[in-house]
């Protein structure tokens, strides 16, 4: 009986350990580890990653395999209340830059390198924000605190935003509300530094690094297309509020700067790509992301599916219709570019990874009609003492 004393204690601790693991879930652990990563006797490995991460509310709109950590709610908003916030957006009386490729208001403060310097964020968005603090299941969606920095942007038809990420002085969780038009979100891979290239080897360019069939098509078909860096610096000599266009090669700033030493005006990153697209097999691989793998059929010939300009296939694309809402974090926030192509009609590839719910197929073209207006919510983590404020 001693002995079975002895195995009932030991079948106690092997269940609390497996408990442990289940509930603290592995693959959390490590932000950059993902679910195909995970040792497949962890059930809660296989589509989730984390504690708040394995929630309903990120299964149930959790909408691009490949990238497990972007999340997608059809209209999230009813048509009455999209018409309210365009109104207000209208209405307001905050200044809006015009940058090269988009207009912008910036609502709730500036976002320097140490910090936010805040400002007030008009009483109108207060509903929403509210209701986006509380989505994401138990914790919210910005760890238990409340988004404090929103930016209004407005696209016409042909305007876009080009491959950034939104940077460190965020906690790494945006929620985006389309009002509108709707638009095409595409996440890469962020590009490896010239410094990791050198030293670490390997391609240092995405169109060197993955020479199949398919991407010397894309070199063909778009050599005569400047590729990102070019239009990266096209659109930085244009802006207004970029003083001088950065050189490129470019190590994205480990932190936003302010304007003067070369920081956006919104308060976020932008790499100076310059066709430095890391081999995407080793992208991939490194930051755990899945493979999409485009079909090579049926496209119009200046557009190479489910590719950006430099020929760097997409980790991921979302249709993002009038009232929804889109959530990154983690890994899509951290280790991936999002853009917005300067296009006044979509080309829906087969990397868009919502067509299904609007019953569209890929292949199809797709009007982006009339001014969009999106707002992007999220929290700086830092917020300056009041006594700092201006
Ligand atoms: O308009 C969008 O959907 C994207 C906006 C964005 O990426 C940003 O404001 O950082
Ligand atoms: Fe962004």
């Amino acid at each position: 009986s001693t002995e079975l004393n002895l195995i009932r204690a030991f079948t106690r601790e092997v269940n609390v350990v497996v408990r442990i693991a289940q509930l603290y879930d592995v693959c959390s652990l490590n932000s950059v580890t993902f679910s195909n990563n995970c040792p497949t006797k962890f059930p809660m490995c296989s589509g989730d990653s984390g504690l708040t991460f394995g929630s309903e509310w990120y299964r149930k709109y959790r909408v691009a395999p490949h990238l497990p950590s972007l999340f997608y709610v059809q209209d999230y908003v009813v048509p009455e209340q999209e018409a309210a916030l365009l109104r207000e957006v209208r209405a307001s009386k905050s200044k809006w830059v015009q940058l090269s490729g988009r207009r912008l208001q910036n609502l709730g403060g500036v976002v320097h390198s140490k910090g936010l310097i805040p400002a007030p964020l008009p009483s109108w968005l207060e509903p929403l924000l509210t209701r986006l603090a509380g989505e994401g299941g138990e914790g919210g969606l910005y760890g238990g605190k409340p988004p404090n920095h929103v930016l209004v942007n407005s696209y016409l038809p042909g305007e876009g935003i080009m491959p950034h990420e939104d940077g460190p002085a965020y906690h790494p969780v945006v929620a985006i509300l389309s009002l509108g038009a709707p638009a095409v979100l595409r996440f890469r891979k962020k590009p490896r530094s010239a410094e990791a290239v050198a030293t670490e080897g390997g391609s240092d360019s995405c169109l060197a690094g993955s020479l199949d069939e398919a991407n010397r098509q894309a070199l063909e078909i778009e050599s005569n297309q400047p590729h990102d860096g070019q239009h990266l610096q096209q659109n930085q000599q244009q802006s207004r509020v970029q003083s001088q266009p950065l050189p490129a090669p470019q190590l994205p700033p480990s932190k936003p700067l302010p304007q003067s030493q070369g920081g956006r005006e919104d308060g976020q990153t932008q790499p100076a790509v310059s066709g430095r697209c890391e081999s995407y097999s080793a992208a991939v691989a490194e930051a755990g992301l899945a493979a999409w793998e485009p079909e090579v059929t049926g496209r119009p010939t200046e557009h190479v599916s489910g590719r950006d300009s430099g020929g760097c296939r997409y980790i991921a694309s979302l249709l993002l219709q009038p009232r929804s809402l889109v959530v990154f974090r983690d890994e899509a926030f951290t280790h991936c570019l999002h853009s917005i192509d300067e296009v006044s009609e979509e080309w829906l590839d087969e990397s868009v990874a919502n067509l299904d719910m609007y019953g569209i197929l890929p292949g199809t073209m797709l009007p982006r009609g009339s001014e969009r207006i999106s707002l992007t919510v999220r929290r700086v983590a830092r917020v300056m003492p009041s006594i700092l404020r201006r």
